[in-house]
């Protein structure tokens, strides 16, 4: 099939097909920043996962094999639908074409000896399977996306219950902020920031999360041989 054909073929609500980015924001909740002794920012922290690291449900999350306290933060995804720079955020909105139920898996381990010495996240965020991602949400299904409640489960455990009117930076200042210094293209993802309540994941768990009245899916954490 020539590009053309692809091009045409390619269905935002398949996005995690697309090859984008996926722009990650951190500390987006105070409660989070403080339980992980952070100090709640005054601009949004950002970092990116690329393509690789997403994951779909029936495939497992793997563990890296060079971490020994791998942590899930569910978050809500923001799919872009139309891209552009300098977008202001009066017009952010018409940007997005919907939302994903996320995961943001972390190795906490390597992120804290990264934070240490002042290097890049790059191994603790951005491995392979460490974007699980539900079924694309059309923006129209999601009348209020700033009042959604999150909610995630660890061998049924309630684990993490949050809510997005808690994050300190909308989604109208994410999707204009970050436009100003990373040209957004359809088919990108914004993770927009976890609650409170991140917690160690261990081999054969199984993950629940979901969207309260939107969405639900289910992941399983395995180790493979390296
Ligand atoms: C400290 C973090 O890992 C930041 C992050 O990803 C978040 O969602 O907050
Ligand atoms: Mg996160």
């Amino acid at each position: 099939m020539g590009l053309s054909a692809q091009m045409s073929t390619r269905n935002i609500s398949r996005f995690w097909e697309w090859g984008r980015k996926i722009i990650c924001v951190g500390r987006n909740y105070a409660e989070h920043a403080k339980e992980l002794k952070n100090a709640v920012p005054t601009e949004p922290v950002l970092f990116l996962k690329p393509p690789s690291a997403y994951v779909r449900e029936g495939s497992p999350i793997v563990l890296p094999f060079y971490s020994s306290n791998l942590h899930h933060e569910v978050e809500l995804g923001v799919v872009i639908g139309k891209g552009g720079a300098a977008i202001p955020q009066s017009a952010a909105m018409e940007h997005v074409a919907g939302y994903a139920l996320c995961l943001d898996m972390t190795a906490r381990d390597v992120q804290d000896e990264c934070k240490s010495k002042g290097l890049p996240w790059t191994l603790a965020k951005a491995f392979d399977t460490s974007c699980p991602v539900s079924e694309f949400i059309p923006k129209e299904r999601v009348p209020e996306p700033g009042n959604v409640k999150l909610w995630l489960k660890v061998n049924s455990q309630l684990r993490q219950s949050g809510c997005t009117s808690d994050m300190i930076f909308s989604i109208p200042y994410l999707v204009s902020y970050i436009s100003d210094f990373i040209t957004l293209e359809e088919g990108d993802l914004i993770l927009t920031g976890t609650p409170k309540g991140v917690s160690a994941v261990q081999e054969q768990d199984e993950l629940q999360a979901g969207i309260d009245g939107l969405v639900t899916m289910t992941f399983t954490v395995e180790r493979k041989d390296h």
